[in-house]
């Protein structure tokens, strides 16, 4: 069984460096038998949220694994319409029963809008309770960021946003990885993209090193410091995807990874009317 690096964050806990990705899973069993697959490879990291609606069958597969729970890290996040002190306190609540779990390992504010700061204070209170270990954000841009964090008594330990070779968020990186913020990527593998999936670049280094593209994708990611959980549904790729320790890219091989980098992601957080949006395709009511 293959075992994963860690990542040490700013509050003094250690990330598995890679972890398994569970949005547009279903809740219908699959999302069960995914993360049981995972965690029977190696995975010791999985990251699900409200608005994915399969927290409860990412919960079961954690305690009917047999693997002790301080040693599986699990992330959660709280979604848009549950921001403020008082909801944001009782959705952490929810999302505690429906894992069925003491505490989670790390909850993120999901989306970046409205009453971030009260949200924020609820997860600083749950975190001095012991129901959430680390606590962080996520697609926060530069321009978020600057609005809501020097609001905040505690830093976020991570900002999760949509990171991949084409997307590579320098701006992000240079503002929040002095202050000892660690970035987490969101569509790692592009989800899916198939130009970044048969990019010459990425085809030519897995031949090289007798690996598939997604390993060679995810291997650079894991080089520049960024912590991963692709997702997948497929037994083969679940395992193929966490088995990227074995090679090491050279640093001419990274600079040629770094050099594919469009600046240019599939989500804009900045764009006007992104909150509206978000809360039509996500219909979650976490305190309903
Ligand atoms: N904070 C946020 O706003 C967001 C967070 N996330 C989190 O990040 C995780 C990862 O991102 P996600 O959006 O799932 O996208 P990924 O980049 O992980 O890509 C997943 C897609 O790639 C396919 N795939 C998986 N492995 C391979 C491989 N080795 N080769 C080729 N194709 C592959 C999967 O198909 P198949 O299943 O058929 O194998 C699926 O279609 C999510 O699952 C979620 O936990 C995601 C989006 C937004
Ligand atoms: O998948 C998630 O976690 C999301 O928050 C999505 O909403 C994602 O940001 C998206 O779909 C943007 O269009």
């Amino acid at each position: 069984m293959m075992t994963t690096p860690t990542i040490k964050l700013n509050d003094g806990h250690e990330i598995p460096a890679i972890g398994f990705g569970t949005f547009q899973i279903p809740n219908d069993g699959s999302t069960y038998a995914a993360v049981k697959a995972a965690l029977a490879v190696g995975y010791r990291h999985i990251d699900t949220a409200v608005a994915y609606f399969n927290e409860a069958e990412v919960g079961r597969a954690v305690r009917d694994s047999g693997i002790p729970r301080e040693q599986i890290w699990v992330t959660s996040k709280l979604w848009l319409q549950d921001f403020g002190f008082e909801a944001a306190t009782k959705a952490i609540d929810v999302s505690l029963q429906q894992l069925g779990l003491d505490y989670m390992d790390l909850y993120l504010i999901h989306q970046p809008y409205g009453d971030v700061p009260g949200a924020w204070r609820a997860m600083e209170a749950a975190q001095k309770a012991g129901k959430i270990r680390s606590i962080g954000v996520s697609n926060m841009t530069p321009k978020i960021w600057q609005q809501f964090v020097p609001q905040f008594e505690t830093l976020p330990a991570v900002n999760q946003v949509e990171f991949n070779p084409y997307f590579q968020q320098r701006a992000l990186r240079d503002l929040i990885t002095p202050a000892g913020v660690k970035l987490e990527a969101w569509a790692p593998l592009g989800q899916g993209n198939q130009a970044l999936l048969t990019d010459p670049v990425v085809v030519k280094l897995a031949q090289k090193y007798g690996k598939d593209v997604g390993q060679v994708i995810l291997r650079f990611e894991n080089q520049s410091g960024i912590i991963v959980f692709p997702k997948s549904v497929h037994a083969s790729r679940i395992k193929s995807n966490l088995d990227i320790f074995d090679f090491e890219l050279t640093a001419d091989e990274m600079a040629e990874m770094r050099a594919l980098d469009q600046n240019k992601g599939q989500h804009d957080p900045d764009a006007a009317g992104v909150k509206d949006m978000l809360l039509q395709a996500f219909d979650v009511h976490a305190n309903d």
